[in-house]
């Protein structure tokens, strides 16, 4: 009856349901009477408000903005899932299906080799026939260094992986292999010849890192200047390959192919995105297996089981026929114990995507996941004539002839080089569908959510899998420049998603689930918040010092509907913290990083999209600093925020707090000689709230000492003011007036 045992099941958590069900309608509820509150104002005689309109309606409207994210945010707590995998049930090996691994690699400054390259080890080294599977390296940098970097690691594999499977080793990644505090030893500790082998495939590791480093000092010797290679360079395209030396057993290897497009000036190159395609259509007619794992290079495989847990669900018959991707959550190998950025994305990798997973699928995260070939292939079938294709996927017959393949170990083609390098050469795809219909979407920098989403509106599923073990284990940006600067790239290529003729709240609900669209809403409409916080640091602050109240007083009734919305809030966050392993500590960094980076990373990322759509500037994707660097991890560890970045950043967060702190001084001294207290309580209690959370900022700036603290250089106290002046009296002279 082996057969009939399913491959993988869902659980649906009833309790948490219910609760979050009852909590959207009181928390709705409470909201409804918030809009009636404040509606009412209007139709009063202006005489008996007491309050001028313009800050009323500031405050109002963004109270709308928050109660709409609020609104979207709750789609991804209607039903949310969680899934369990047998891969002992999948069929015997023979009958297994090809795999190919992508991984993207830019810029070898940004990413060091040694990296990348342990990456690629861990990939080729997953718990999966060899013969099966092809590990394909895209390195948009056209780099030599990461070329002859794949060669020396082709070696190191000869003994990399028959150690790996020799001994059950689980962590397949050599970096974390060798500095893991505890050893893996896979049931053969203190055996001699463990002990032994160990040793030695730990010479062959510092051998083949010392390589990497001669590489790299050869291409700098040789006058190469690395890092601005990048853009004006011919398609290479090599199967690694080494005689093998008669020392070394002779063992099956995956194969190991690397990959660089065609980049010239002229031809847009569309990033990653652009990468992904012409590694589909490259490894299309080399191995052309019908499931491809996307790894970025800084995500390393933790474990060698994830291809055997993700065919659970592609094998699944139920199912298979409409499932496009398995994607396994982000998680971090660098996170600290109180991950003062939230640099692991808890809300999102612990909860949201669960909550997608229970109505349509998670959203593709651009690592992780494993995907149908064909689902990207758009509507190919329907094509009538060879014509109609060429226009439709190019004009490669090898490639087209690879759509209709069965996928068995005969068909592989091979392939002539001349046909892989025009399939990677930059014109290949003009005049086509590539990235409109076919492959990974352009036009944005998040193709990963742009290409989930529009493989939802087409009808397929994806499904979440996050087994207790993470799968993949990446670098995540653990210092404040990193964070914020890669938040503008986030928000900016969303909201570009969001404006688009592709709006999830147009297309979405006429093509999926209005639930799954409201969720896509809310990631592309989320960078927004930036307008609300930036009323809330202020507007209420002024009209304080002004005597201007704007919310009711703490003997009127609508006074405890405030409070419940915002100990609702705070409070279902809090719970959702603690539920999902945190701590109450988590919960205010998680409050603070949120007001930090809806002040800096939202409101750029909208600057950014503004300029974008009126052609001041064109898309870039600056990749993410992957190089540790001792004293930034230093003071991540010690929980201590490192704020040497950009002015750019710290001006809005010191400002608003100036204004803030000014405010409350000049409150409470206003409050005490009037004696209206009862008017200003939330008032008071807005500056209060903002300062608190904040500070580490004030820390940073007056208290500490460290390399890490806010240098009051005259640049950044003189701009913090003039804006905190500027913000002050514009909206002063403003308030009184309307
Ligand atoms: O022109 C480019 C730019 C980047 N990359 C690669 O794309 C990956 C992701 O870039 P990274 O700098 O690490 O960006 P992150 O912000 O960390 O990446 C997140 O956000 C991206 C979308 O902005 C997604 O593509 C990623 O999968 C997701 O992890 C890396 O492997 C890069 O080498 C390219 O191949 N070509
Ligand atoms: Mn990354």
């Amino acid at each position: 009856m082996e057969e009939t045992l399913p491959l993988n099941l869902t659980h649906v958590n009833k309790p948490l349901v219910f609760t979050n069900r009852l909590h959207m309608l009181l928390h709705f509820t409470a909201l409804s009477f918030l809009v009636y509150y404040r509606l009412c104002f209007f139709f009063q005689d202006a005489k008996t408000r007491g309050t001028p309109v313009l800050p009323w309606f500031l405050v109002f409207s963004s109270e709308i903005i928050l109660s709409f994210i609020w609104i979207l945010d709750q789609a991804f707590r209607w039903h949310p899932v969680s899934r369990t995998v047998f891969p002992e049930r999948l069929p015997e090996d023979a009958k297994l299906p090809h795999i190919d691994v992508f991984i993207c690699t830019a810029d070898p400054t940004k990413e060091p080799t040694v990296d990348v390259m342990n990456t690629v080890l861990s990939a080729m080294a997953l718990d999966y026939p060899p013969e099966k599977l092809h590990v394909y390296v895209s390195d948009d940098g056209g780099s030599v260094i990461t070329l002859n970097s794949m060669r020396e690691t082709w070696k190191f594999s000869r003994w990399w992986l028959p150690f790996c499977i020799r001994y059950r080793i689980t962590c397949r990644c050599p970096k974390a292999y060798f500095s893991a505090s505890e050893n893996d030893e896979g049931g053969f500790a203190g055996n001699i010849e463990f002990l032994a082998d160990r040793k030695m495939v730990q010479a062959k590791y510092e051998t083949f890192k010392e390589s990497i480093r001669r590489v790299k000092e050869d291409q700098e010797n040789s006058g190469d200047a690395i890092g601005i290679i990048g853009q004006n360079h011919p398609p290479i395209i090599e199967v690694i390959h080494e005689n093998s030396s008669g020392e070394i057993e002779q063992v099956e290897l995956p194969s190991l192919v690397y990959v660089s497009r065609e980049k010239k000036p002229s031809y847009p190159h569309h990033f990653k995105a652009g990468a992904l395609n012409a590694l589909y259509r490259v490894s299309a007619v080399i191995s052309n297996a019908p499931y491809v794992l996307v790894l970025d290079c800084d995500m390393f495989c933790n474990d060698p089981a994830s291809a055997r847990q993700a065919l659970c669900f592609h094998l699944d018959p139920k199912l298979s026929p409409s499932l496009a991707f398995v994607q396994f959550p982000q998680k971090f190998h660098n996170i600290s114990e109180n991950d003062i950025y939230d640099s692991q994305h808890r809300s999102a990798y612990k909860l949201l995507w669960h909550g997608m997973d229970g109505l349509k699928g998670p959203v593709l995260s651009g690592t992780g996941f494993y995907m149908k070939r064909e689902s990207l292939y758009g509507n190919y079938k329907i094509k009538d004539t060879d014509l109609e294709l060429q226009q439709y996927v190019g004009t490669s017959k090898e490639f087209i002839k690879s759509l209709n393949q069965n996928y068995t170990e005969d068909s592989l083609i091979h392939t002539l080089p001349e046909e892989t390098l025009h399939l990677a050469s930059c014109n290949y795809e003009t005049g086509t569908k590539w990235g409109k219909e076919v492959g990974f979407l352009y036009g944005t920098v998040c193709e990963d959510v742009h290409t989930g989403f529009m493989l939802n509106c087409n009808g397929w599923n994806s499904v979440l899998c996050d087994p207790p073990k993470p799968q993949f284990l990446g670098n995540s940006t653990t210092n404040l420049n990193d964070l914020l600067v890669q938040g503008i790239r986030w928000y900016s290529g969303l909201l570009d998603i969001g404006l688009s003729s592709f709006c999830p709240l147009i297309t979405g609900p006429l093509r999926m689930s209005l639930l799954q669209s409201l969720c896509y809403a809310q990631l592309t409409y989320f960078t927004l918040y930036c307008l609300p916080l930036w009323c809330f640091a202020s507007v209420p602050q002024l009209c304080l010092v002004n005597g201007i109240p704007l919310y009711p007083k703490v003997s009127d009734p609508f006074f405890f509907i405030f409070l419940f919305i915002f100990l609702s809030a705070v409070t279902k966050h809090l719970v959702e913290v603690l539920s999902t392993g945190g701590t109450f500590r988590k919960w205010v960094i998680e409050q603070r990083i949120w007001m930090m980076r809806s002040i800096t990373s939202h409101l750029y990322g909208c600057w950014d999209v503004l300029e974008k759509k009126f052609g001041i500037r064109e898309a870039s994707f600056v990749p993410t600093n992957k190089v540790e660097d001792d004293d930034k991890t230093m003071l991540y560890q010690m929980d201590k925020y490192d704020f040497r970045t950009s002015n750019m950043f710290l001006v809005p967060m010191v400002a608003i707090l100036i204004i803030n702190i000014a405010c409350i001084i000049g409150g409470i001294y206003r409050v005490l000689s009037v004696g209206d207290w009862d008017k200003m309580f939330i008032q008071l209690f807005f500056p209060a709230y903002i300062i608190v959370v904040n500070y580490p900022i004030i820390e940073g700036l007056v208290i500490r000492k460290d390399i890490g603290r806010i240098y009051p250089s005259v640049a950044l106290v003189v701009t913090s003011n003039i804006l905190a002046a500027i913000i002050t009296s514009t909206l002063y002279s403003l308030l009184r007036k309307v």
